[in-house]
């Protein structure tokens, strides 16, 4: 089975993953040279690879579109709660006093650094998430439908992977998701 061109993938060009059902693992592959090896090449972007094999190859290697299961999807999220937020309190701050509008400009900040390419939003994550994922760079895992806030799946179902959502508002607060 072909995936998406290797620009999703981190693979120098030519080059894209394939699945051994013998060995029910990925692997690489250069049509034109027709060389194929279990590691991926030098030159590989080792990060956009993990990223990409997160969102289209499961753990056991084969490929599938919600990965962990049928309709499951991974995302992380960066949160900025409010004094309006369902539990107003954080690792980062006991008492949060923030008025709701503050905390959409501070995460419109973030969001323009984002984009900027200045930094990701896992790293942001770590020292700006109200949520207890930040010390996971805000990785919540993998869930389904029914698992999280529906403001917050519905934001998260309809990004394509990689793709950083906009504010996105739930009774936490507000968030960036990417999944
Ligand atoms: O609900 C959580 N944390 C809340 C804030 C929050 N509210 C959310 C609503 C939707 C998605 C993630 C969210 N995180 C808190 O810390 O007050 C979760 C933390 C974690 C940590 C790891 C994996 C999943 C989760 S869900």
């Amino acid at each position: 089975k072909r995936y998406p061109t290797q620009a999703d993938s981190g693979l120098p060009s030519g080059w894209e993953v394939r699945h051994s059902n013998s060995k029910n693992l990925p692997y690489y592959f250069n049509p034109a040279t027709k060389e194929s090896r279990w590691e991926p090449p030098a030159d590989t972007n080792t990060e956009t690879l993990k990223l990409y094999m997160a969102t289209h190859h499961t753990p056991a290697g084969r490929p599938e579109a919600g990965g962990q299961g049928e309709g499951k999807i991974r995302c992380s999220h960066l949160l900025v709660k409010h004094r309006g937020s369902r539990r107003p309190s954080s690792w980062r701050e006991a008492e949060i006093t923030r008025s709701k509008e503050e905390a959409i400009e501070i995460l419109k900040g973030h969001e323009q650094r984002i984009q900027s390419g200045e930094t990701t939003l896992g790293d942001l994550a770590v020292s700006e998430s109200d949520c207890s994922s930040a010390r996971k760079k805000g990785d919540l895992g993998f869930f389904g439908h029914g698992d999280m806030q529906k403001e917050f799946e519905d934001a998260a179902f309809a990004l394509e992977p990689g793709q950083v959502s906009g504010v996105v508002e739930t009774a936490s607060g507000v968030h960036l998701i990417q999944r």
